[in-house]
């Protein structure tokens, strides 16, 4: 795969994956680049796979250059690709004629139908957290935010009218609910076999007041009897963020709308102390986005001082999709061990970013992590 901008970084390997990669805005780069050069060693010591990356232009600096946001030639090359690797993208203060930002992993979520935004949030033991619960052990959970529709269905469509009033809709499909639900219960069912949950599903929504989360959780408690291995529980948004702050580890996998799980998602990060802990997974039937729950943090970007973790371990997340749709036990297993890899930097306390009160830079935490890795190699 290559073309205008490319970068390819081959390995030698039996099965090479090919690998879309956003650099993005702000940050982007900063944390991609230490990134890639992790994943490119854990190919090179599994002997059985390997990845070619190729730079695609996209974001809100390529927009104020070139005037697009996502060339088709990269969404295009994107669609060609294994899977996608996105650090973030936007600019606050560059913005399409309409007043909103840049923002192309919408346009992503929505040309390649990732309904699914898998958003884990996991307290690691001897990680630090501002809950102040006694024990903060065992918050290990999941949200499925539905990335394709609900609120942001009208990205792009909104309208002001006459200076004085201005409407959005919110958009529930049964397809796309269907399948997200079902998704969630294979999940779930993933996360109770593995040892990682109890198989409990919340829907989070707020039936008691839109009709179409009404509809939303009708549709969920029709698939949850089709799931009947599966607890399935509903709340209210509200309560739910309450509960998330209070009791988080009552929930296992939470499936909620997309403006709901943008929200809740930082929340979470905000559980385990940092947006920069906080990975992501944008899944679909056929293409598939890793990105950062955060953003591109203008207010430190070219400081070196951004933590790389949430985009090292949206790499994992990478890792053990790819392995599982190809049948690769050895790259799930190398996800594990770079996630095992980040646990160990983040108990040890020793090399943190100044997020999580250190003064390590990027650079400097990830080569903890390789570091780390490379003690508990799978290999
Ligand atoms: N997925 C994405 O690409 C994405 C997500 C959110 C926001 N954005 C865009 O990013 C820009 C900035 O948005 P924002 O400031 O509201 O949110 P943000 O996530 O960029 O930053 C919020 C706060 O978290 C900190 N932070 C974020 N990531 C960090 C990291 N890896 N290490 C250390 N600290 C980190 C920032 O310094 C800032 O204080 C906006 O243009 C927004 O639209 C993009
Ligand atoms: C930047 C923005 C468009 C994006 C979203 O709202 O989906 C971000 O907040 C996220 O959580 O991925
Ligand atoms: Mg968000």
């Amino acid at each position: 795969m290559t073309g205008k901008g490319a970068q390819k970084r081959p390995t030698s390997n039996e099965k090479t994956f090919e690998i879309a990669v956003f650099d993005g805005d702000g940050i982007g780069p900063e944390i991609m680049r230490p990134t890639l050069d992790i994943l490119g060693e854990v190919a090179g010591s599994s002997g059985t796979f390997g990845f070619e990356f190729q730079s695609l232009p996209a974001g809100a600096g390529h927009y104020r250059d070139h005037g697009i946001a996502l060339p088709q030639s990269s969404l295009d090359a994107a669609r060609e690709a294994d899977a996608i690797l996105l650090s973030a993208m936007g600019l606050p203060d560059i913005r399409y004629p309409d007043g909103t930002e840049i923002a192309p992993q919408i346009e992503l979520r929505f040309a390649l139908e990732l309904f699914a935004g898998v958003r884990p949030v996991y307290l690691r033991p001897g990680q630090g957290s501002p809950l102040r619960i006694a024990d903060k052990g065992g918050v290990d959970f999941v949200i499925i935010r539905e990335s394709t529709e609900g609120l942001f269905a009208s990205h792009g469509k909104g309208e002001v009218i006459r200076d004085e009033e201005a409407r959005e809709t919110m958009v529930i499909t049964r397809g796309v609910s269907e399948k997200l639900f079902d998704f969630t219960f294979a999940l779930a069912r993933q996360r109770k076999e593995s040892g990682k949950g109890p198989g409990r599903v919340h829907c989070v929504d707020k039936a008691n007041v839109f009709q179409a989360f009404a509809f939303f959780r009708k549709i969920f408690l029709e698939r949850a009897e089709l799931n009947p291995d599966i607890e399935a529980q509903c709340a209210y948004v509200d309560a739910a963020a309450l509960w998330m702050v209070q009791r988080p580890q009552m929930f296992d996998v939470i499936v909620t709308e997309n403006m709901f799980g943008d929200i809740l998602s930082d929340l979470g990060a905000g559980i385990m102390g940092s947006l920069g802990l906080a990975p992501s997974a944008d899944i679909g039937s056929e293409h598939a986005v890793f990105q950062p729950c955060h953003g591109t943090a203008p207010d430190i970007a070219g400081r070196n001082i951004a933590n790389p973790l949430a985009m090292i371990l949206s790499a994992a997340m990478m890792l053990d999709w790819l392995g599982r749709e190809h049948g690769l036990e050895e790259m799930v297993t190398a996800a594990d061990a770079l996630n095992e890899a980040v646990t160990t930097v983040l108990s040890s306390g020793e090399c943190l970013t100044p997020d999580l009160g250190g003064s390590a830079t990027t650079g400097e935490v990830a080569e903890a992590v390789l570091a780390a890795y490379r003690n508990g190699s799978p290999a």
